[in-house]
Parts: structure tokens; sequence; C-alpha cells
């Protein structure tokens, strides 16, 4: 009987070969043979199809590049590479020949790229390959070199003729990215590339959509009903593609630092993920088809604005290989867009991308909207929303989050994780087998057309060259969204918060009036007050205004530190040092109610210490949950997003158990202890001061950028009560000059 569950044993070997009968034969001909991507990809892909005989016994390999060797070094230059990178490994399984007897097939020829003398051998060199072993005269053509080389060796290609498909033989060429690095540079090589090859021989390739779980995308919305009639703006709140290399630039810095992440990862990768995920289904699998979805869907996201996107830099780019001293290019972005369509309408989309993360992960992650009311005891529903995890690498799988019963007695709900692995132990095909296969049979369905690229640029144009990024550590990307600190979903919009912008004369006065303000309402109406202060250049001023408040009864006040530098009581550096001599010497306030951090110890006791003296002060609650900790929260914020000593990728941003840590702060070798974000998000009001041109940037970001805590640590304060901002003019002035570099 044949049923859904069997049909492997119907079908036999014709699916498990994925129905592909033909064995193409070609001559393959790899410009810039010398180099990573040939080595690391191109040749181990093709080793593999030929393992598992998918392309015909006679394919030939000729590699080319201006490095002198014989055919036997180019060989031994591949060998470890194809063994190391290789899916299938030579003579390892019964179907794989021994490296020597693949090995034959690859031949070398060396000559300067703008030199005819290179393809006049070239051309006698198939000839040759073609006599010997019959291999039909199919040029696939390879551009591995660097981008300035492509049009080069096109306009040579056709000065011999080898870009014509000629009787029954074809010539087709590969194009690496990156297809230029803005509009008009992709323009220009779109109509080179358009006088010398037509539309069908060009395939220019984004590796992800050769990888199988990027294709899977389109079979999990298409070949099934479940999911997409909910998918769209009734059910989905946000949509999340996020890359995550664990990866520094390695010695590409030459490439890397002109590009950066957002053309380098986001214009194409990322946004071709984005494309499966939000396109309309296309009527039939054909390329044609799916190239005209993706296009209408890139045609519908709206312009990219400042307030869309938050870069950063990990700590360290600026010391690599060949990179400029002083460089500003962004290892790490998140972009916030919108689909203007009747689908995706109110949906957020987010990119997130970064060299130098805490681990490697590429995941798409849709979040759905919490059920419109809860009948149950625990509302987890607004915090754990159904989930769906698309992990495209490593361990690629598809996992959807749901809550269910807690067995027994009551109506209690946990979450809950259902998976699919979908590799089942065997790995899968590479990304370029797959790709350079469907070159060989001519069908482009994986690969992007040039009015993509197009579009894409336009998209992203507005902001490659802008913005001055964020210095963040390695440890960004241990914790996803996902952690304590993002249960209040920081992919949505933050409500307003309470800004007054003043000019500098006036801000410093209007603080120290809030602060008194607010201590005598605590006074009066719980007999107490309990504020913890920031340290820093800044504060320095209202601190002293503070100081002058009449009728300020400091026996009833407590102050207490958010963080304080690892240096003695009395070094100028030390924010006791400038807190008491701006304000606590100034005072009549008790000793024991002042709570300073005691960094004459060691990082760790000094941050032990403190704790003890917070949780003797507070209580120590079992759940910090039911904790509340400061009346008010004195915060001040610096260049880089930083606020108490919380610094751009750091792991004290995601710490759920400590209320107090000490941490090495990377950006800046030397120690700090600080509070920690639950006792930020515990406390009842907080309050900000900022000032000064420099800050500006950053504060548009923190205000009105994309969320995310963990690059921007000032976005994470969240207190229970209010949070207020009280910023110059200086600071503020960035609404208008967001973009200037
Ligand atoms: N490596 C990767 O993982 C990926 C690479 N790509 C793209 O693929 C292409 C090739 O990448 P990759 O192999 O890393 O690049 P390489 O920098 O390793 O360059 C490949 C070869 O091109 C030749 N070459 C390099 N610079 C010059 C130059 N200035 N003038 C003339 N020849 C030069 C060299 O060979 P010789 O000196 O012997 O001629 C070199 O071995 C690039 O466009 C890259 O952006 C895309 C995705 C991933
Ligand atoms: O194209 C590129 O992709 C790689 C990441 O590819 P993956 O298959 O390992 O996810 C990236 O490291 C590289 O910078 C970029 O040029």
């Amino acid at each position: 009987m044949f049923s859904c569950e069997n049909i492997k044993e119907f079908l036999g070997e014709s699916l498990e070969q994925n129905q592909i009968q033909e064995k193409p034969s070609c001559m393959i001909i790899i410009f810039g043979a010398s180099g990573d991507l040939t080595n690391r990809k191109v040749i181990p892909g093709i080793h593999s199809l030929n393992c598992e005989s998918r392309i015909g016994t006679n394919t030939q390999i000729i590699g080319v590049a201006r490095t002198k060797m014989t055919n036997e070094e180019f060989r031994d230059s591949l060998e470890e590479s194809v063994k190391n990178y290789s899916r299938l490994k030579p003579g390892k399984t019964t179907y794989c020949e021994p490296w020597d007897s693949f090995a034959k097939k690859i031949t070398y020829l060396y000559g300067d790229y703008d030199d005819p003398k290179t393809y006049q051998n070239l051309v006698q060199h198939l000839l040759d390959l073609n006599q010997k072993f019959k291999t039909p005269l199919n040029y696939l053509f390879y551009c591995a070199t660097p981008p300035q080389l492509y049009p080069i060796i096109l306009r040579h290609l056709a000065q011999f003729k080898l870009n014509q498909n000629r009787d029954s033989f074809w010539s087709r060429i590969i194009i690496e990215k990156p297809f230029g690095s803005n509009l008009e540079t992709a323009i220009e090589l779109h109509k080179v590339v358009n006088s010398i090859f037509t539309h069908s021989q060009v395939f220019y390739i984004d590796h992800y959509l050769g990888k199988e779980t990027v294709q899977s995308i389109l079979t999990f919305r298409f070949a099934n009903t479940i999911f997409e009639p909910i998918w769209n703006r009734n059910y989905i709140e946000s949509v999340h593609v996020n890359v995550m290399e664990s990866v520094d630039v390695g010695g590409r810095g030459n490439y890397y630092d002109k590009s950066g992440v957002i053309r380098d990862m986001l214009v194409n990768h990322l946004l071709q993920l984005l494309c499966l995920i939000a396109m309309e289904p296309p009527p039939r699998y054909t390329s044609d088809y799916l190239r005209r979805e993706k296009i209408k869907l890139l045609q519908s996201i709206k312009p990219i604005s400042c307030s869309n996107f938050a870069i950063g830099q990990y700590h360290g780019y600026r010391s690599e290989q060949k990179i400029s001293k002083d460089s500003n290019t962004p290892t790490y972005a998140d972009v916030d867009l919108e689909i203007d369509n009747w689908r995706w309408q109110g949906v957020r989309f987010r990119l997130s991308s970064g060299k130098k993360l805490a681990k490697k992960e590429t995941e798409i992650v849709l979040t759905f909207k919490q059920p419109p009311f809860s009948m149950f005891s625990t509302s987890l529903e607004s915090v754990c929303k159904n989930q769906l995890r698309i992990v495209i690498q490593p361990d690629e799988r598809i996992e959807l989050k749901m809550l269910s019963k807690i067995p027994g007695a009551g109506m209690k709900t946990q979450p809950m994780k259902l998976t699919y692995l979908y590799s089942q132990g065997e790995p899968l095909p590479d990304a370029y087998e797959r790709l350079l296969l469907d070159v060989m049979l001519g069908d482009s369905s994986l690969f992007t057309s040039a009015e993509e690229q197009r579009l894409s640029w336009k998209l992203f144009d507005s902001i490659t060259d802008h913005g001055i990024p964020i210095q963040y550590v390695s440890t960004l990307g241990t914790n996803s969204l996902s952690s304590l600190v993002s249960q209040v979903n920081y992919l949505l919009p933050r409500k307003t918060d309470d800004i007054r912008v003043l000019v500098p004369e006036d801000v410093a006065k209007m603080y120290a009036t809030m602060v008194a303000t607010t201590a005598r309402q605590f006074i009066q109406k719980k007999g107490i007050f309990t504020m913890a202060l920031s340290g820093g250049a800044s504060p320095v001023k209202p601190y002293e205004l503070v100081a002058q408040e009449p009728d300020l009864d400091w026996s009833k006040i407590h102050v207490f530190l958010v963080d304080e530098r690892c240096v003695p009581p009395d070094d100028k550096d030390s924010n006791y040092h400038m807190i008491n001599e701006t304000l606590l010497s100034k005072v009549k306030i008790p000793p024991e109610n002042i709570h300073r951090i005691h960094t004459e110890f060691e990082p760790e006791k000094a941050a032990q210490l403190y704790e003890e003296e917070i949780e003797k002060f507070f209580g120590n609650q079992k759940s910090i949950k039911n904790s509340t900790f400061f009346d008010l929260l004195l915060l001040g914020m610096g260049d880089d997003g930083h606020t108490a000593s919380l610094f751009p990728g750091a792991n004290t941003i995601s710490e759920t158990k400590r209320k107090v840590v000490a941490t090495f702060v990377e950006q800046l070798g030397v120690w700090r202890v600080t509070i920690t974000p639950i006792v930020i998000q515990n406390s009842l009001n907080a309050s900000f001061f900022v000032t000064g041109t420099k800050k500006s940037k950053r504060l548009y970001t923190v205000l009105h950028g994309p969320q995310n805590p963990f690059l921007i640590p000032a976005q994470l304060v969240r207190p229970k009560g209010s949070l207020s901002w009280f910023v110059d003019t200086d600071a503020y002035s960035s609404n208008d000059i967001c973009f200037e570099k």
C-alpha cells in the first residue's frame, strides 16, 4: 500500500538522487585558482560531486592564475584542502576514488589575467584536453579573483570567442560576489557582463542560496498547508534573520576594510534569506518565477533611515592585518526593515550579522503574536510567544516553541520545543556542490539576478558608509534575544521615554532639581530615599548643584554607586572620590548612609562585598524579580552606548543571577565593578544625564535605533517605574545629521 511514510521505498533511488539523471561533462576553468575560494570551496565541491558521480567522468578542471606552478604543484596545493573541506573524503568511501586519480582531472596554467597569451594558451589547452579525454567543449568559467579583474577576464574571453555558445556546446560564467560596491558600480559590472554574455549564460553566485536549509525554506512554506495561512501580519509579530560568525576578518583585511558587514553579508546573503521568507508563492519553481517574486518583495521594502540601523566593530579589529588604524568599517550590523505590502504591514523585520561573535549560527526566527487573552493562571503567553526557528547552520534544524501544560494537578503552562533535525547525522551537501552542479545543468533558480542586486544596493546605499560603529567584545551573541534581559521584546519599539532637551546652561540645574524633588517626595511618602550614582566627568556639575539644594534631609537619604573603577577610593579616577568631592563632603549625610564599593580590594572581592551590602539593605529575596532596589538610578551614557560598567558585547549584560559583578572591560583594558541589568530593571526609576555633541549620534541610536541592548547597553535600562532623559541641545543635535560621517 502506498503511503506518505513509505514513499521513499516506492521511489527508491530516484528520490535519493533528487531525480537528477543527467551527468554533465565540461571544462571547468577557474580564474584565481591559487586563492582561498578555489582551495576551500570550489575544488572540494567538485570533488564531492565527482564522488557521487553527479558529473561526467571526463570533466576537466583547469586552474588559471599568475603564480608559477606546475600541474603537480597545483594538485599538491589542493590535496590538503580537499581532505579538510570536502564533504566526501578522497578514497574514504567505496565510491570516492583516491586523491591521485581525482587529481589527474586537474591541470594548471599560469599567466597574467590581462595578457592575451594567457587566453591563447588556454584555448590550445582546452583543445588538447578535448582530444585526449573527449571532454565536450562546454566551458564553465569561474571568476574567483578579486572583482576588479572580472571585466579584464571577461573582455579577453570575448576576444578569444570563449564566451559564445557553439553548436550544441555551451559557455557559462560564474561571477562571485561582491557584485560592485554600490548601485553605480553594480550597474557598471552588469553593463560589462551583458555586453559579453547573454542573460542565460551568467550565474551570479550567492552561496547562501545553495545551502540545503535555505532551499528547504521554500518547501517548508510551499509544500505544506499548515503555515502559509498564518504567514502574515495577522499572526506574525517579527522576523529576525540573524547570521552570527565567530571568525574574524582573517587574511581578508584588504577586501573587508573597504567592504564591511553590510556589503559583505546584508546586501546579499541576508537579504536573499529575507526574500525567501517573505516573498509571495511563485506559480512554479522556475528561476524566472522565483526571481520575479523576489524582485517584487525587494521593491516593497521601505527605504532604510538612520533610525533603522546600528553598527558595531569588534574590539581589536583596527590592529588586524591590512586594516586601517582608524577604520570605521562595521563588522556588526542590525538593520530593521519594513515591508510595505498587504501581507507584512506592521511586521518588524530585522537583519543582523557580525564577525567575532561568541558563536557561529545562522537562524531565522519568526515570533508569533500572543494569544488574544489568557485563560490560565500563569500568563506565560505574553513572554513565551510561539516562535518558529529555522536554524540554517550549524546543527541544521527547525524548532517550534510552544506552551504546554505542566503534567499533574492544576493548569500551569511551561515552554516546550518541537524539533526537526534536518541532517539526520549525515553532513549535508555543501552549497558550492549544489550550485556548481546547477550551473552545469543550466539551472539558474538558485542564483541572483542583476535586477535583484540593483534593488538590494538601492536599499542599502543610504547606510553603507555612514555612522561610527560601537566597539564590542566577542561575547556579543552569547545569549540570543531570548535571555532574561530580552524578555521585554527588544524587537518592539520602546515605549516613549520622558525626554527633556535643555540648553547646556540649564540641563545640570534641572537634573539637580529633579533629584532633589524626587528625594523629597520619597522621604515624605516612605521616610527614606535610596539613590545609586554614576561617576565620570559629566555629572560633576549636577552633583555640586544637588549639594546646594536646601531642605534635603540627608539623614534619610542613602547613597550607593552604580559602578566603580578598580582604584583606591582616594584615586582621582575613583567614582567615589568624585562623588565625595562634589556632593557627599558638602552635605550632612551620616557615614552609614554612604554605600561605596570597596575597590581597594581585588575586583571579585569588591563585587562580592558590594553585593552583600545591597542584599543587607534591600533584603535577599529568593526571586530577584520580586525585589525592588533603588528609588532612583542616576545614569550616564558613554560615547559607545555603555551605561554603569555594562559595555557593548560584555557578558555582564546577560548576567541573570548576580546583582553586582567584577568585569574586565576589554575595550579599556581595565577592571570595573558594576551593578547588573537585573538590579537596573528592578529599580523604581532611572534618569540619564547626557551632554555634549560627542554623544549625539549614539544618543540617537539609543533612543530611535534598533533595540539591541547587547550592542547598545544603555537601551537595557527599563526600570519598573519611569525612565527620563536630561539631555542638552548639543547631545540632541543628531536628529537632522545622523547620516553624516
Ligand atoms: N574566500 C571566500 O570565502 C569567498 C570569496 N568570495 C569572492 O571570491 C573571489 C575570490 O576570493 P578569494 O579566493 O578569497 O580571493 P583571493 O584574494 O585569495 O584571490 C584569488 C586569487 O586572485 C589573484 N589575485 C589576488 N589579488 C590580485 C591582484 N591584485 N591582481 C591580480 N591577481 C590577484 C591571486 O592569484 P595569483 O596571484 O596567483 O594570480 C589569488 O590567489 C573574490 O571576489 C571574493 O570576494 C566570495 C565569497 C566567499
Ligand atoms: O560571503 C561570505 O560568507 C562568509 C560566511 O559564509 P558561511 O557559509 O560560512 O556562513 C563570510 O565569512 C564572508 O565574510 C563573506 O564574504
